[in-house]
C-alpha cells in the first residue's frame, strides 16, 4: 500500500518504518530540513533500540523515502498518517496548530481520494476539526473530492517502539464509514496474523481511549508513589507491598514501581489535556487533578531525602547523578525528572557530575554551557569528587555496581536512589548509606 506519514519524530519515524518493514511504500514527510538531511544521509535524529537498522534495512529495498516537499508527500500515499506534535498549550489544553496545519496541506493538494489517519494523540473532536480543514483548503480552490478522516491512536513506548509496533496488544480504529475500515484492516492484516488485536469504534472514543490509557497508567504510578512515602513513614517496604498486591491479577505487576515522578512527552500532558478536556466539558476529573498533583511533588522525593542527610545548603557539594533520560533505552529528555532535580541542586549552590548512556548530549543542549555540570564519560567517572550519588533513570548498567568502588570514590558514602535498584541490604553491607523510595 501506498503510505505517508507527516511527521518524522518518535511515532512518525517508527511507525513509517514498520510499515514499510511489512511491504508498504512509505514516503516520510516532515519540514524539519535538518531531520530529513540526517535521514537521507543514513542518519538517525533519535535514539531507539532496534530502529537504525531497520531504516536502513527498508531504505536499502526502496520501501522507505523522506522528504520535506509537501506536495510529493500528499500526491504519493491513499492513506496519509498524521503524527505531527500536540505539545501543551499554555492552558494545558492539547495545541492543535501542527494537526490542522498537516491537515491543511493534505486538503491543499490532494487530487484523488485520500484517508487522513490521525495518530497523534488528539483530543475528543479533534477528527472533526481535520475534516473541517481539509474541506476548507478544497472548497478553497473548488475541488470536490471525498476523504475520510479516521483515528487510529498510537501506543508504542520508547526505548520498545519498534517491538511495541511490530507486536501490538491492540490497534485501535476510530472510524465512521466503511471504505476507511477496509483499508485500515487491510493496511494492519499483517499485525494480526495469530489473533485479532484490532478494536475497531467511532472517532470519538478512538480518541478517547487514547487518553483512557494513559490517565490510566499515569493513575497506578502516583498511586504506588504516595504508598511509597507513606509506606516509608510507617515502617513497611514498598517493594513487598508492590509483589503482594501486582501478584493479584485483577492488578498485575505492570506500572506499579515507586520512583521520581512519570515524566516524557506523553504522560504529563496528556493528564494535563485531559484534565482540560474535562473543565472545557463541564466536569471535574477529581482523580486526575490529584494524580497530577501527587506527580509534581514526587519529583522532588530526592531532593528532600538529600536535604534531610546533608543540609539545604549545598555550595561547594558536588552530585554524582546517574541517568538523565526520563527513562530507560531512550535520549528523550521531555519531562525528564532530572531535569527537576539538577536545577534544585544547581539553586542551592551544588555542582553536578552526570553520567547517561545515551542522554548527556541531548541533556547538554537543553541545559545550556553550565560550568556546574560536568557530563562524565563512565557511571564511576562520575563519582569521581562528588560527595554523594543520585540516581534518576534505571539503566541497566547501573542494576549490579561494585558498591565497594563506589565508597572509596565518594567524599561521603551515600546514595540516594530514586529507582529502588538494589536490595538495600548490599550498598550498607559495603559501607553505604542507602536511601531508597519507600523503604527502610
Ligand atoms: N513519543 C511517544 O512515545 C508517543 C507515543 C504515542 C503517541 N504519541 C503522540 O504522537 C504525536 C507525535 O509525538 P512524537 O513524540 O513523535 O513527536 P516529535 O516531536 O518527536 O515529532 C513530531 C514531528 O512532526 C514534525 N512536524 C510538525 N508539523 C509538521 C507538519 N505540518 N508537517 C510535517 N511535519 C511536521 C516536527 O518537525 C517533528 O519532527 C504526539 O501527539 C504524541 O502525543 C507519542
Ligand atoms: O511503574 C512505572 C512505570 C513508568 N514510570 C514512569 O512513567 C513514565 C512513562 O514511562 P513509559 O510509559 O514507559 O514511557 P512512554 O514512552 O512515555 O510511554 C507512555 O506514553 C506513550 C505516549 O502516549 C504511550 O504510547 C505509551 O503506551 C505509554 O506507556 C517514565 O517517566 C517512567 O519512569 C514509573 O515511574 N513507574
Amino acid at each position: 500500500m501506498k503510505i505517508t506519514v507527516i511527521g518524522t519524530g518518535y511515532v512518525g519515524l517508527v511507525s513509517g518504518t514498520c510499515l514499510a518493514d511489512v511491504g508498504n511504500d512509505v514516503l516520510c514527510l516532515d519540514l524539519d530540513a535538518t531531520k530529513i538531511r540526517t535521514l537521507n544521509e543514513g542518519g538517525i535524529p533519535i535514539y531507539e533500540p532496534g530502529l537504525e537498522a531497520m531504516v536502513k534495512k527498508n531504505v536499502a529495498a526502496g520501501r522507505l523515502r523522506f522528504t520535506t516537499d509537501i506536495e510529493t508527500a500528499v500526491a504519493h500515499g491513499v492513506l496519509q498518517f498524521i503524527a505531527v506534535g500536540t505539545p501543551p498549550d499554555e492552558d494545558g489544553s492539547a495545541d492543535l496548530q501542527y494537526v490542522v496545519a498537516a491537515a491543511r496541506n493534505v486538503g491543499r493538494h490532494m487530487t484523488g481520494y485520500k484517508v487522513v489517519v490521525d495518530k497523534s494523540t488528539v483530543p475528543v473532536g479533534t477528527a472533526d476539526k481535520v475534516r473541517v480543514a481539509i474541506a476548507e483548503e478544497l472548497a478553497a480552490r473548488g475541488a470536490k473530492i471525498d476523504f475520510s478522516v479516521v483515528s487510529n491512536p498510537e501506543f508504542l513506548k520508547e526505548g520498545a517502539a519498534v517491538d511495541d509496533f511490530m507486536k501490538p496488544d491492540r490497534i485501535v480504529v476510530g472510524a465512521d464509514d466503511s471504505r476507511a475500515i477496509e483499508l485500515m484492516r487491510e493496511l494492519y492484516a499483517p499485525f494480526q496474523r495469530n489473533h485479532e488485536r484490532l478494536i475497531v469504534m467511532d472517532v470519538k472514543s478512538a480518541e478517547l481511549t487514547k487518553y483512557a490509557a494513559n490517565a490510566m497508567l499515569a493513575t497506578r504510578i502516583s498511586f504506588m508513589n504516595e504508598l511509597a512515602n507513606l509506606a516509608e513513614k510507617l515502617g513497611a517496604d514498598i517493594e513487598l507491598v508492590r509483589k503482594g498486591i501486582g501478584s493479584d491479577p485483577r492488578i498485575g505487576f505492570h506500572f506499579l514501581y515507586p520512583g521520581v515522578g512519570y515524566g516524557g512527552s506523553c504522560f504529563p500532558k496528556d493528564v494535563q489535556a485531559l484534565i482540560r478536556t474535562a473543565q472545557e466539558a463541564g466536569q471535574a476529573l477529581q482523580v486526575l487533578q490529584a494524580v497530577e498533583a501527587a506527580n509534581e511533588a514526587q519529583k522532588g522525593v530526592l531532593a528532600q531525602k538529600i536535604t534531610k542527610r546533608l543540609g539545604a545548603d549545598l555550595s561547594g557539594k558536588t552530585f554524582a547523578l546517574w541517568g538523565l533520560a526520563f527513562k530507560p533505552n531512550t535520549d528523550d529528555m521531555r519531562e525528564a525528572p532530572s531535569l527537576v532535580l539538577i536545577a534544585d541542586l544547581l539553586a542551592r549552590g551544588a555542582s553536578i557530575r552526570a553520567y547517561d548512556p545515551v542522554a548527556a548530549h541531548e541533556a547538554q543542549r537543553i541545559l545550556g554551557e553550565n560550568p556546574r555540570i560536568h557530563y562524565a564519560a563512565t557511571p564511576m567517572d562520575a563519582l569521581d569528587g562528588a560527595d554523594a550519588l543520585a540516581i534518576v533513570t534505571e539503566w541497566k548498567e547501573f542494576r549490579s555496581p561494585d558498591f565497594e568502588a563506589i565508597k572509596a570514590r565518594l567524599k561521603t558514602p551515600v546514595i540516594f536512589d530514586g529507582r529502588n535498584l538494589y536490595d538495600p541490604a548490599t550498598p550498607r553491607k559495603a559501607g553505604l548509606e542507602y536511601f531508597p523510595i519507600g523503604r527502610l
